[in-house]
């Protein structure tokens, strides 16, 4: 297996033997078969190719080449790992780090530190999350050559849907696709390289939605642009309440910014459960972000260097502005499949233009697969991961278990985290499988290490009984905002995936003095046999 070039000015080399596994050779030997076919201008095959190598893309490729299929990984960007490696969720959460360690320096007086901040040196701030970013980014270059995927660095289009056959075109300035066998080691390939495949797989992910009145520019800005700035702002206007919007309130805010919220409806995080949405957004008011509820943007204006003024409606339905240095617009994503190929592959797509597969991945088209954020469902790189592996073992034809939207955690790493799995009291009640729904609160304060942390939260476990079997009382959802509700929300995703019945979750010992021992006690309470709470 390996890529021909269509004009064979340059006869790839093959990668180097790792003897590790006899599948590896197998690969190996395919690579060596093909090359000595590419140089005769034949078609290159692939067991499987792969577009886009963020979490979908590259969960997949490394799965399916452990599975010893031939794989080949196209990426048109620079570095490998998508949104999440170089514009999501690492950088952000190395940023992050740092609104950590100003929240501890807050708490620092109340533990007998005398301890102020006296400035925060953003540019190191960036300096660390471009190391981090590399060091991850090269780890997985490392580790799919080491697996025995081939990756390729161009344009990937599907030019003949029915043979599976992809186009890879040099792109970027470049002149050549580059192939990489080795980490670190790329061979130019020619202008143009095809591959022909068993299985396609798409994995194109997505960019940010521009607000409907008007589109990024100057000031206005998304994410990807707010993690290349090189100075926090000293003042900026987040347009909506997510994830991102959050996230980036955190570390401006952390670093001296003056954050103001425009949020559509009364509290953050509005699509979460209520008791979730309502505690953080007090928590990052106590932070001294500045959030307006209920606003509706009218327009933008922006120029260069000048600023970005936000034209809203405020909840009284009176025409308002703000002025900031930045605008950041976090209101969600849109998938990358409105390019003309992909909207030929004879595939179907929802109006929002996600792919639509089956529980394994699969699309109408034979042989095309898709994973990830072109998907309909939450756009994560944690559910990406567990689609990726699905697709690589469903393709190998082994019997695996699809992934369970409605059990995929989501994390929100702001000051305090907030957490959440499964359905919401409201969601649960309009559920006709579920019966003797109800919720339980769980007080935060009188878990040990809550109080100690300064900070305040809240814990709601949405329980009920699912009409096949009648007398189970199951965990529905959990709802956290905790310092570390990210390390605890992967407990409560177990217990409602594997439908373990709320007496036996209950149960289960917790250590102690933790916040985790929060989630034991708010179990025992949601099973009316509460511990340290009335
Ligand atoms: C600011 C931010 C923070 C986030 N934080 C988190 C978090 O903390 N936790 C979490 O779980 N998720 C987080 N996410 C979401 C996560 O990043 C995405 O869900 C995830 O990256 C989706 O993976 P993917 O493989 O579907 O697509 P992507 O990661 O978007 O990768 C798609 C890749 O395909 C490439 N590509 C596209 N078209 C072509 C083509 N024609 N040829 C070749 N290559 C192509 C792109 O260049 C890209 O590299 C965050 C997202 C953002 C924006
Ligand atoms: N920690 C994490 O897991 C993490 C972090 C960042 C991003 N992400 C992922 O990235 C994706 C994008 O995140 P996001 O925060 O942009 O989207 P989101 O879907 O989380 O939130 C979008 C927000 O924008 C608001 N909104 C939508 N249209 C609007 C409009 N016209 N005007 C004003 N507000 C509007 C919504 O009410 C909502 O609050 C999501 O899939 C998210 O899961 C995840």
């Amino acid at each position: 297996m390996t890529p021909s070039t269509a004009d064979t000015t340059h006869t790839p080399q093959t990668g180097a033997n790792d003897p590790d596994t006899a599948d590896r050779n197998t690969t190996e030997n395919d690579v060596q078969a093909t090359a000595n076919a590419a140089a005769s201008g034949a078609p290159g095959t692939a067991d499987v190719i792969i577009i886009g190598s963020g979490p979908g893309g590259y969960a997949t490729a490394l799965r399916a080449a452990e599975l010893g299929r031939s794989v080949v990984l196209v990426e048109r960007g620079d570095a490998l790992g998508g949104t999440c490696l170089n514009r999501g969720c690492i950088p952000t959460k190395a940023l992050i780090t740092t609104a950590r360690a100003v929240d501890a320096v807050r708490q620092a007086p109340n533990v007998g530190i005398d301890a102020t901040i006296t400035g925060i040196d953003f540019g190191t701030m960036v300096t660390y999350k471009n190391r981090i970013v590399r060091t991850m980014t090269e780890g997985l270059r490392g580790l799919l050559a080491h697996r025995g995927v081939v990756v390729l660095q161009g344009e990937a289009t599907v030019t003949d849907p029915a043979r599976r056959m992809v186009t890879i075109q040099a792109n970027g300035g470049r002149d050549q696709v580059l192939c990489f066998r080795k980490a670190g080691v790329s061979e130019s390939c020619g202008t143009t390289v095809n591959v022909q495949a068993d299985d396609i797989v798409l994995a194109t992910g997505s960019r940010p939605t521009p607000l409907p009145c008007h589109d990024f520019a100057g000031a206005l800005i998304d994410s990807t642009q707010a993690l290349s700035l090189v100075h926090v702002p000293a003042t900026a206007t987040i347009i909506g309440s997510g994830s991102i919007a959050v996230e980036f309130a955190t570390i401006w805010s952390a670093g001296g910014c003056e954050v103001t919220m425009l949020i559509r409806h009364g509290r953050a995080l509005s699509h979460w459960d209520r008791r979730s949405g309502t505690t953080l957004t007090r928590e990052l008011k106590r932070r001294g972000i500045h959030i307006i509820p209920d606003t509706q943007i009218t327009g933008v204006d922006v120029g260069v260097n000048l600023g970005a003024t936000v034209h809203y409606t405020d909840a009284a339905g009176q025409e308002r502005t703000i002025f900031s240095e930045l605008a950041l617009t976090a209101i969600g994503r849109v998938p990358n499949t409105d390019d003309a190929w992909c909207r030929a592959l004879g595939v179907d797509m929802d109006d929002d233009g996600h792919i639509v597969t089956d529980a394994y991945g699969r699309t109408k088209a034979s042989g095309i697969w898709a994973v990830g954020d072109i998907t309909r469902g939450p756009g994560l790189a944690s559910r990406a991961f567990a689609q990726g592996i699905t697709i690589a073992e469903r393709m190998a034809g082994h019997d695996c278990t699809p992934v369970d939207d409605d059990a995929v955690a989501q994390v929100v790493f702001s000051s305090p985290e907030a957490a959440t799995v499964g359905c919401t009291m409201e969601q649960a009640r309009d559920r006709e499988d579920l019966d003797h729904v109800r919720e339980s609160m769980y007080p935060m304060l009188s878990n040990a290490r809550m109080l100690m942390s300064g900070s305040a939260g809240s814990m709601s476990i949405v329980s009920g009984e699912r009409r096949e079997q009648p007398g189970v009382e199951v965990v529905l959802g959990v709802h956290i905002v905790a310092p570390n509700a990210s390390d605890m929300i992967g407990e409560a995703e177990q217990i409602i995936a594997n439908r373990i019945p709320l007496d036996r979750a209950s149960s289960l010992t917790h250590p102690h003095p933790t916040f985790s021992e929060a989630f034991g006690e708010a179990l025992l309470l949601a099973d009316g046999r509460p511990l340290h709470t009335r």
